[in-house]
């Protein structure tokens, strides 16, 4: 068993037993407390970048499958858990979390104590730390710290590692859509077709020139990793379109479709992240149990007038969904297809398809 250790940017250290492939790697270190969805999470492309620890303590026990991957492979940047099992029990298991993580040259590190390292991230917020297996550095790890300060957790690369690199066409017999790609998680795709919709999936940087040429009934902006600021083109793309098409849109696309509108985003303090945050859709007062993954939010001050709340996180006050009052456009902070996660909000799902065929 290999030692590994992780460090925070304010040098705190945690030891533990290294995970899947060996090495170093820096990240902005997040914590998710679903209690399964795992695969899910490593494989959800919007965690680019991220050293993701998960809260439940037991993590890989029903093993991996590819019917749970919500993209092509594990696309966070480190894994922390507090144990990894080594022997997963389900009749679709195809293999344990270090086997998939060693697969895909991905890193990871069991034994942690995860309880307080996310009290540490919940106290002082979102850190930004390491992970290494490699001799010299678990022996001296404060010699990673600098490099550790001095790494940027978010930037443009990041939508452009994970958006298609091609134009691709889902076909359908309902609404014609195109899906602009930030990162999408193969769930959103599933239930698009699921509800029929004729789907043509083009990268984040399409022009809204070619998106106009392929004639759709409407636009829908997907999830994705980093800061909405850092897709300054996808918002002026959207901020074309909205007076032309109904425009939808999925966390990232949420964020993107708030600055084309005018509104501020801001980073919050530790993110949401996890199966089960309550959310109060305003309209029917009633209370959802969602799916959620995000760093940055829409800040609630900033709606311009023609701009409505409609959905509210009920644990901290933060603006969870937006409708235009004067165009077909609405999108939420949080994941209706879930994947992990409730399905208490697939009604979105008919909303969405209600608005591009009105
Ligand atoms: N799941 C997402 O689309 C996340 C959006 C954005 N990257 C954030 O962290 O807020």
């Amino acid at each position: 068993m290999t030692s590994a250790v992780l460090i925070l940017e304010d040098g705190k250290k945690y030891y533990g037993t290294g995970l899947g492939y060996q090495g170093t790697v820096l990240g902005e270190v997040v914590f998710n407390t679903g209690m399964t969805g795992y695969q899910e999470v490593l494989t959800d492309p919007s965690y680019t970048g991220q050293i993701v620890t998960m809260t439940y303590p037991l993590i890989g026990n029903y093993g991996i499958t590819d019917d749970y991957a919500e993209s092509n492979g594990p696309k966070v940047r480190g894994f922390v858990v507090r144990e990894a099992c080594k022997m997963p029990s389900n009749w679709r298991n195809e293999g344990t979390v270090d086997e998939y993580l060693s697969r895909h040259n991905i890193m990871g590190v069991s034994g942690i104590d995860t309880r307080s390292l996310t009290r540490r991230i919940r106290s002082l917020g979102t850190l930004r730390g390491a992970i290494t297996t490699e001799e010299e550095l678990v022996a001296n790890p404060d010699s990673l710290l600098e490099q550790v300060r001095q790494m940027t957790t978010n930037g443009p690369e990041l939508v452009r590692t994970v958006t298609t690199e091609k134009v691709y066409h889902l076909p359908g017999q309902g609404p014609k859509v195109v899906v602009m790609d930030f990162g999408i998680k193969q769930n959103i795709l599933r239930m698009l077709q699921e509800y029929g919709w004729d789907v043509t999936v083009v990268p984040s940087y399409t022009s809204a020139k070619e998106i106009m040429a392929l004639a759709p009934g409407g636009l829908f902006l997907s999830n994705g990793p980093g800061d909405p600021k850092d897709v300054p083109e996808a918002v002026a793309t959207v901020r074309e379109l909205m007076n032309v098409l109904p425009v939808a849109g999925i966390c990232l696309g949420h964020q993107v479709i708030g600055l084309a509108l005018g509104c501020e985003t801001y980073k919050l303090k530790f993110g949401h992240r996890g199966a089960n945050h309550p959310v109060k859709d305003i309209g029917s007062n009633r209370t959802f149990i969602t799916s959620q993954n995000h760093g940055y939010a829409i800040d609630g001050r900033s709606l311009p007038s023609n701009v409505e709340m409609t959905h509210q996180n009920i644990n901290d006050d933060t603006v969870e969904g937006l409708r235009v009052k004067d165009r077909p456009i609405f999108s939420v902070q949080y994941h209706p297809e879930a994947a992990p996660g409730p399905e208490d909000s697939r009604y979105l799902f008919d909303q969405f398809t209600r608005l591009m065929t009105q």
